[in-house]
């Protein structure tokens, strides 16, 4: 796309921004600048069109810039948001998670020079291995009668919160998770491997011992831009402190923590409220929701439980239903799946499956919603971890070079240029120019030749080995996680797989297609839009887990707003007041949630 073409894109969301004066006032920013706003403001439109204003008119070729956020899921919404401007990801612009940033932009780079002792190759640690490492350290630390699996949240959020190994906290924590924390990281390094929270310390240690790494950074990136800041926790934080406040890296973040519902792996809301008081950084609230109707706005602040003053963009109301289904989930799911989903469709011209998201607690909800789904013959897209593979950057990849090839590639979406750069991205060792168009030429030869709706998966994934693309990916030591990810997914497709029926076509659509519905668990709907949610198994012990004031209720509300917020047009709130947990029966009544929300609004049918 020409410099020309990327200009009008951002100059045209310019244009619509200028009437609404506190984006505007981000996008014309020069200095540090925290965006705090709530959801559906355009916190992502103005990021988007700043970095690709700050890329045009900022900064000089050959720097560029970094854009961090918050998990693969929200990179590939980045990107994609980036791409409808005209921008990619590529050499002047790294769009990745905090731990990519680290092992590409500083550990590789730097690591080596400064001293630093990495497994020689640097290889990342499969999930498979992680877990068994963790659970030896357990054993080895706690005896072999403790449940690793019981520890393993709590650990996680130990190493990442509790970053001065010479605090009392992490001295009260010396027989239990301070020890399992050092055993473990042996254990990596007796493997030679590394795993992505060892990444984002070792990059964070980097740059608090060797000041000249900061500058080289500084040198490549003079800007950094971070997304969803509210979820990245407190290494993320000490980077910012380090690259931006100290180095002088130009900050450009944006975050709202209301919407902070990953707690439990180490995020802390207060550390971008305290960022954004610091007299050195712009502060700019947005106040709009474009997205969510009136009545959504006001019950979801309620639910929220403190006081904000959001207003709805336009005029349109917005629905918000309650249904009481005493005979348990699965009366909720059949009353989903058989009546508000055609409802909701019928109700508006031009609404499609796509605009519908169905919402719960879990992946194993999520399982029953699943096979209650197909089984009326409706296609769909899981966005979860109880989806059958994982969604890691290669298989979401792969799933956009099989829609390529189930007719993407005659509308162009997505992009051949695009997949050709993210497949250069996965080989860094790939480097002679020679070698570049080897691999590129590999993969547009695969990508022609198997253009074909039809064609089974597996075949497909046989052939993509067969062509010697595997083969590339398998000699890159960062990728080895990658690796495994494939393998599992090709195992999926083989004899009684789960995935033995799947078509290209079929795979190319769960990256997301106006014919699917949406199916997510609350956590995994962060940052995504719908015109209809559908909520499910609003019971107090699953959502609320606990109605007892504290941190936890507090964060379960900010998970209910964001689930409610995802919405433009209508919410449709479910729930039994019983539900049923490791064989037991818990009746706790309806979500204390529920009553907030349908007490502030009236309960008339739509
Ligand atoms: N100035 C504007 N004029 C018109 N539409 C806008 C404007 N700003 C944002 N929007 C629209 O509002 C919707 C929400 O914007 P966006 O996704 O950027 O919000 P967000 O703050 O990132 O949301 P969330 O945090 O809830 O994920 C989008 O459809 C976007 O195009």
């Amino acid at each position: 796309m020409s410099q020309e073409t990327q200009n009008k894109g951002y100059q045209a969301a310019a244009d619509e921004m200028r009437a609404n004066a506190p984006q505007f006032e981000a996008y014309e920013s020069e200095h540090h600048c925290v965006v705090l706003a709530g959801p559906g403001s355009g916190k992502t439109k103005v990021l988007t069109a700043k970095v690709a204003r700050m890329l045009a008119e900022d900064v000089r070729q050959p720097r560029g810039l970094a854009c961090l956020t918050y998990s693969t899921q929200c990179v590939k919404e980045l990107k994609s948001r980036l791409q409808r401007l005209g921008i990619e990801a590529g050499a002047r612009l790294f769009v990745g998670t905090v731990h990519s940033f680290c092992l590409r932009e500083i550990i590789i780079p730097y690591g080596r020079i400064a001293g630093l002792n990495l497994p020689d190759p640097l290889k990342v640690a499969t999930p498979g291995e992680q877990r068994r490492l963790f659970d030896q350290a357990v054993a080895n630390i706690l005896g072999a009668n403790e449940n690793p699996a019981f520890l393993k949240t709590r650990f996680d959020e130990f190493r990442r919160t509790v970053l001065d190994r010479e605090s009392p906290e992490w001295e009260a924590e010396a027989f239990r998770f301070a020890a399992i924390t050092l055993d473990y990281e042996r254990l990596l390094r007796e493997a030679g491997v590394i795993d992505f929270d060892a990444m984002t310390l070792a990059g964070l240690e980097l740059i608090k011992t060797h000041p000249w790494i900061c500058k080289a950074l500084k040198a490549r990136f003079p800007i950094l831009v971070v997304d969803e800041y509210q979820d990245l926790g407190i290494p993320l934080h000490e980077i910012v402190m380090e690259l931006c406040i100290k180095e002088g890296i130009r900050l450009f973040a944006v975050g709202d923590p209301d919407q902070s519902i990953y707690g439990f792996t180490g995020a802390r809301p207060s550390l971008m409220r305290q960022l954004a008081a610091r007299k050195e950084v712009q502060e700019v609230r947005l106040r709009l929701n474009y997205r969510c109707g009136k009545t959504i706005i006001k019950a979801s602040t309620l639910a929220l439980g403190e006081k904000r003053e959001f207003v709805s963009a336009d005029d349109h109301a917005g629905i918000v239903q309650g249904y009481e289904c005493p005979g348990g989930f699965d009366e909720q799911v059949a009353l989903a799946v058989h009546t508000l989903i055609p409802e909701a469709l019928a109700r508006k011209e031009g609404r499609m499956l796509g605009d519908i998201g169905i919402l719960y607690q879990s992946q194993y909800d999520g399982q029953e919603v699943a096979d209650a789904v197909a089984e009326a013959g409706i296609e769909y897209v899981r966005f979860d971890q109880g989806n059958p593979y994982s969604r890691t950057p290669l298989i979401s990849w792969l799933e956009e070079c099989a829609s390529w090839c189930a007719g993407g590639w005659k509308e162009g979406d997505p992009r051949l240029s695009t997949l050709l750069r993210s497949w250069l991205r996965f080989l860094p060792s790939i480097v002679r120019d020679s070698e570049i168009a080897a691999c590129r030429r590999e993969l547009v030869q695969f990508l022609h030749q198997t253009r074909q709706t039809g064609r089974s998966l597996n075949e497909w994934l046989t052939l993509f080995k067969g062509k010697g693309l595997y083969e590339r990916i398998a000699k890159e030591p960062t990728m080895s996680d990658e690796i495994e990810a494939f393998d599992a997914l090709y195992q999926l497709t083989v004899a009684k797989g789960k995935l033995v029926k799947y078509t290209v076509g079929y795979f190319g659509g769960q990256r997301g297609s106006p014919n699917h519905l949406n199916l997510t668990t609350i956590h995994s709907a962060k940052g995504l839009e719908y015109d209809v949610v559908i909520m499910l198994g609003l019971e107090n012990g699953r959502i609320p887990y606990s109605t007892d004031d504290g941190p936890d209720l507090r964060e379960s509300r900010r998970l209910f707003y964001v689930a409610m917020t995802r919405a433009k047009h209508e919410v449709h709130l479910l729930w039994s007041g019983w539900f049923i947990r490791k064989g037991k029966t818990i009746t706790k009544g309806r979500s204390i949630f529920v009553d907030e929300v349908l007490d502030s609004t009236e309960e008339a049918p739509p």
